[in-house]
């Protein structure tokens, strides 16, 4: 399928080429742009400690700390739908090597031996090095024409289940680049598992509960790079969306740019460089019936510095049906109708998150 022009050309190449104006395709619509004089978490909230997502310290999963840790989920679920935590388990230098890996390959790799990891544009997700998330061909009726591109290069790697995870298909540069994400996928998977343990726990649903429901845990890592951008008020790095899958690992460089939809108000998440930003995504949204809601972000771009991000996703088998938990709906009738998953994936893909219209799209009353 033929995706247009844009498909091929990386903004990386673009900002590099020095341009002092954003190609028209990068325009946000007015009501998109980012407010940057206004954005920032401290300016508009004179409560500032519901200013920025919480900042949870796991204590590393001790047991005579798992009820204080519990309720302090449950409220940031219930509040944010993201939370930052500390004290989780993953070494700071782990978290180090992987935006240093990344940083070093869209940096130093030149971009045609870039290009020959070009993920396919004609498939969902795919693996590989790509900048437009959507799929829209010319003949979707959501048209071409009406797409704002992001401005944004990525990678993405699958990881799990370990018969996706071909570290052949990933970048040879840095020469540790490889290992260490496979490194990082393996650390990320088992600090997802025990974050959905104790998610599940603070909905008073047995531990095991989410991962039962979501089942084999498929998971992918984008690496997103986003270089300088010569008019940052116009565009933004990363559209509106929720994540679709069950729960988001994200870090971030000292950059920062990345901003949380909170109260109908953007809050710049502040970059904390060994803590770990937890998403709930679409999946946690239905399965708890709506009591914890998938948190609505994007990415802000800016004029001088380029910023990365790695963003480890969980997702459940694209065959898997997602549903209302019963215990949860035993309280308050079904909100949403039940979902295969894969179906969601191709509708998020197609029609574009435009926030969270594709859960939105679910809901029964
Ligand atoms: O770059 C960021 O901080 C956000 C990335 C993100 O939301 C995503 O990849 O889904
Ligand atoms: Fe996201």
């Amino acid at each position: 399928m033929e995706v247009g022009g844009e498909a091929m050309m990386r903004v990386q190449a673009l900002s590099e080429a020095g341009v002092s104006q954003v190609p028209p395709p990068y325009i946000q619509l007015p009501h998109n742009r980012p407010q940057l004089k206004f954005n920032t978490s401290s300016t508009s909230n004179n409560n500032q400690s519901s200013s920025i997502p919480p900042v949870i310290d796991l204590f590393n999963f001790k047991p005579n700390c798992r009820d204080l840790v519990r309720e302090s989920i449950g409220r940031a679920c219930r509040e944010w739908g993201a939370f930052h935590v500390t004290s989780h388990g993953i070494p700071t230098s782990l978290l180090d090597h992987i935006k240093a890996a990344g940083l070093s390959f869209f940096k130093h790799c030149p971009i045609p031996d870039k290009l020959k990891y070009s993920c396919n544009p004609s498939s969902f997700a795919s693996e590989g090095y790509g900048s437009r998330m959507l799929l829209l061909g010319k003949d979707d009726p959501h048209n071409e024409g009406n797409v704002v591109l992001d401005w944004r290069d990525y990678f993405d790697h699958h990881t799990f289940p370990l018969s996706r995870r071909n570290p052949s298909r990933w970048p040879h540069f840095p020469p540790d680049y490889r290992e260490i994400v496979a490194m990082y996928a393996d650390q990320m998977m088992t600090l997802a598992q025990k974050l959905m343990g104790l998610i599940s726990e603070s909905l008073g649903l047995r531990s095991s509960y989410i991962e039962d429901a979501v089942g084999e845990l498929y998971q992918n890592i984008t690496i997103s790079y986003y270089p300088p951008c010569p008019q940052p008020e116009l565009t933004l790095g990363l559209q509106s969306h929720s994540d679709m899958g069950a729960i988001t690992l994200l870090i971030q460089d000292d950059v920062g740019g990345l901003q949380l939809l909170n109260h109908n108000r953007w809050v710049t998440v502040p970059p904390l460089s060994n803590a770990i930003l937890v998403i709930l995504a679409d999946q946690t949204e239905i399965m708890t019936n709506g009591k914890y809601r998938s948190a609505q972000h994007r990415a802000i771009t800016n004029a001088t510095q380029s910023r990365l991000s790695v963003a480890t996703f969980h997702d459940p088998a694209k065959a898997t049906k997602i549903s209302p938990a019963s215990e949860l709906v035993e309280e308050s009738s079904p909100q949403y109708r039940e979902v295969v998953y894969g179906d969601y994936v191709s509708s998020w893909y197609t029609k574009g998150p435009d926030g969270k219209r594709n859960i939105d799209s679910l809901l029964l009353n």
